[in-house]
């Protein structure tokens, strides 16, 4: 993919100054050492695999920033944090395609659950699937209170099936009885079922959402970083690990799984409904 950056745009101060790609924006405040990271891929923020890898760079590079120390996740695009992974990446492509998208998938899971940033999501719109396991991997997950604003790993109602890690990060959060109805019937939760089951932190009015990820921010970052990057380490670790020994595996049986022909069928009537709902 040809990844075009945005060069920072002059401004007095640090918060002034974006910077970021074509498809991610970041607008960093040196000052408090928080940056705020915002997906831009109209209409729905799908993880496309251009989306996926500009994503994955401007992390990398706030990682490698000593200046940033926590980042909070959020969509520029109106009432959709992020629909999940792009269909039409999963839909009658090759199996060196489907590989290739599904390593930058990996790659960017990896990346998140075990950053020594702190991250904060900041959902400000629907959230389901993988934007919901984007959300997963953050420390802390702020939901505008908008009953159009669904969350949860939807997979099985697209006739597919969540992968194993998608199902660790979830069960590290609401525990496992919880996912494992959640996952079978691929729930998409309103914002107070949400809270409820503790697949978000807080729910606050739409317009709050920063604000409160801001405040939120201040109090993750007065904790020395060792000591919390240590704790989270201990946490997530293991979850990590699993897929880090397999990942070759992961890919081919994502690669053979999406390959056959009755779920390249499911995946494009799932599309044709979404397309059809307009009309
Ligand atoms: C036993 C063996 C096991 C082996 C397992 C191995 C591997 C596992 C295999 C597979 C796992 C793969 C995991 C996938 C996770 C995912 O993330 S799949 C994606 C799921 N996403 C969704 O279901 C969300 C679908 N979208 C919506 O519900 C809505 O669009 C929305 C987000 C709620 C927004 O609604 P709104 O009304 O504002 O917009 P529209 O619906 O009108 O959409 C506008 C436009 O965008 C297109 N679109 C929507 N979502 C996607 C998407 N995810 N990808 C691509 N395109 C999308 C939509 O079609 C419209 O297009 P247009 O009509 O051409 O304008």
């Amino acid at each position: 993919a040809t990844i075009r950056r945005t060069e920072p745009t002059a401004g007095s101060g640090d918060s002034a100054r974006r910077f970021g790609t074509q498809r991610v924006l970041v607008e960093p405040d040196a000052a408090s050492g928080v940056a705020v990271m915002k997906f831009k891929n109209p209409p729905v923020n799908s993880l496309s695999l251009e989306l996926l890898t500009e994503f994955i760079i401007s992390l990398e590079k706030l990682e490698n920033d000593k200046t940033f120390r926590g980042v909070i996740l959020t969509s520029d695009c109106p009432r959709v944090f992020s629909a999940g992974l792009d269909l039409t990446e999963m839909c009658g492509k090759n199996p060196a395609h489907y590989a290739e998208y599904w390593k930058a998938v990996q790659e960017l899971w990896l990346r998140l659950y075990l950053s020594n940033l702190v991250l904060i999501a900041a959902i400000n719109g629907a959230c389901p699937a993988g934007g919901c396991l984007i959300s997963l991997t953050c420390d802390y997950r702020i939901l505008a209170d908008n009953p159009k604003y669904l969350i949860g790993l939807n997979e099985t109602l697209l006739g597919i099936v969540a992968p194993f890690w998608f199902k660790d990060t979830l069960v590290n959060t609401i525990g496992h009885r919880a996912s494992e109805q959640a996952l079978q019937l691929g729930l998409l939760f309103l914002p107070a079922e949400a809270l409820q089951v503790g697949l978000v932190d807080q729910v606050v009015p739409e317009d709050q959402v920063l604000s409160t990820a801001l405040s939120v921010m201040a109090r993750w970052m007065a904790i020395p970083d060792h000591a919390r990057q240590l704790t989270k380490n201990m946490m997530r670790k293991t979850t990590v690990d699993r897929l880090v020994k397999q990942r070759d595996a992961d890919i081919q049986n994502f690669v053979s799984f999406i390959s056959r022909d009755s779920i390249q069928k499911s995946l494009q009537m799932y599309l044709e409904k979404l397309k059809q709902k307009k009309g």
